[in-house]
C-alpha cells in the first residue's frame, strides 16, 4: 500500500489550479524524485502533500485515507518536511532544536555524527549545510517519520554537501520512509531514486522506474529544455538556469 499518494490532484493558489490531474504515489522504503522545470509545479504539489496548501480537486491519501488534515496534523501523523529553507531556529543552540521539537537527539547524531561537536552552538552560526543536516535530522527524528517530502535541500551547497545529505535520505529510506525528492541535482537524485516523474507545466510529463533513467538523464533533461512558459504566468522563466 502507498504510504501517500496524489489521485486526480488539482492544486494551486486562491482556487486556481497550476497542477492539474496529477496521479503520483510513494511506498515504504521508496525513495521517488520528482523533476521539472522551474515553474513546472513540484514546489506547488509538495506543499499540497504535506497539508499547507489545500486540494482543489481530486484527492490526498495518507496511509490508504483520503486526508484534508492540516500541515501539523499531518506532521504529527509522520508526514516531514524540509524545503530549502533549512527550517531551524537561528537563536536557539542546535541541542535545543532537536529538544524543542522533542527529536530523538541520539538518532539525529547517528545520522549527522558531525553534529555533535555543533551541540551548543546557535543553530544560526552554523554553515548552511549545517544548517540543513540539522533541518533533515529534526524531520527524520521527530516522532516515527513515515514519509518524508524534500524539496530543494541542495540549494546553495556544495556538491559533497549535497551527497552526504542524500547519504542519509538513503539511509532513512531504507529505515522504512517514503520520500519524494525534489532535487535540481538530477544525475544524483536519479542514483538513489527508486522511480522518477518528471512535471512540465503542471502536469506529469514522465515517469518511470529510476534505473532505466540512469546513465542516461537526456530523456529527463529534454522535458526542461523543451518546457514552456507555464500557461499562469507569461513569461515565466526558462529552466535552463535549474540544471546542474
Ligand atoms: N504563492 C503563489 N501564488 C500564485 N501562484 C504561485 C504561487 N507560487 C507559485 N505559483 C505559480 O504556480 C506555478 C508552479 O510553481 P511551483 O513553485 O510549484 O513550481 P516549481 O516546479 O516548484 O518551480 P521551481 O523549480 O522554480 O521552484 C508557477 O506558475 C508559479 O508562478
Amino acid at each position: 500500500m502507498s504510504l501517500l499518494e496524489a489521485r486526480s490532484l488539482d492544486a494551486g493558489y486562491a482556487g486556481v489550479a497550476v497542477v492539474r490531474g496529477l496521479d503520483l504515489h510513494v511506498d515504504e522504503g521508496e525513495i521517488v524524485a520528482l523533476f521539472g522545470p522551474n515553474g513546472a509545479g513540484k514546489s506547488t504539489t509538495i506543499m499540497t502533500l504535506c497539508g499547507a496548501l489545500p486540494v482543489i480537486g481530486g484527492e490526498v491519501r495518507l496511509g490508504g485515507v483520503a486526508t484534508t488534515a492540516s500541515l501539523h496534523v499531518r506532521a504529527r501523523s509522520g508526514v516531514g518536511l524540509v524545503t530549502e529553507q533549512r527550517s531551524v531556529f537561528a537563536r536557539m543552540t542546535v541541542a535545543d532544536n532537536l529538544k524543542v521539537s522533542r527529536c530523538r537527539t541520539d538518532v539525529a547524531l547517528e545520522y549527522f555524527p558531525e553534529l555533535e561537536q555543533h551541540l551548543a552552538r546557535p543553530a544560526g552560526l552554523l554553515s548552511g549545510g549545517q544548517q540543513q543536516m540539522l533541518a533533515l535530522a529534526r524531520a527524520l527524528t521527530r516522532g516515527e517519520p513515515k514519509v518524508l517530502l524534500i524539496d530543494e535541500i541542495s540549494l546553495g551547497l556544495a556538491p559533497q554537501v549535497v551527497d552526504r545529505l542524500l547519504g542519509v535520505v538513503t539511509t532513512a529510506a531504507a529505515r522504512g520512509a517514503a520520500i519524494i525528492l525534489v532535487e535540481q541535482y538530477v544525475h544524483k537524485a536519479t542514483d538513489i531514486a527508486d522511480r522518477i516523474y518528471v512535471m512540465r507545466r503542471g502536469r506529469i510529463h514522465l515517469t518511470g522506474g529510476a534505473e532505466d533513467f540512469r546513465g542516461d538523464v537526456s530523456r529527463i533533461e529534454e522535458a526542461y529544455l523543451s518546457a514552456d512558459p507555464s500557461p499562469q504566468e507569461p513569461g515565466a522563466p526558462t529552466p535552463q538556469g535549474k540544471m546542474p
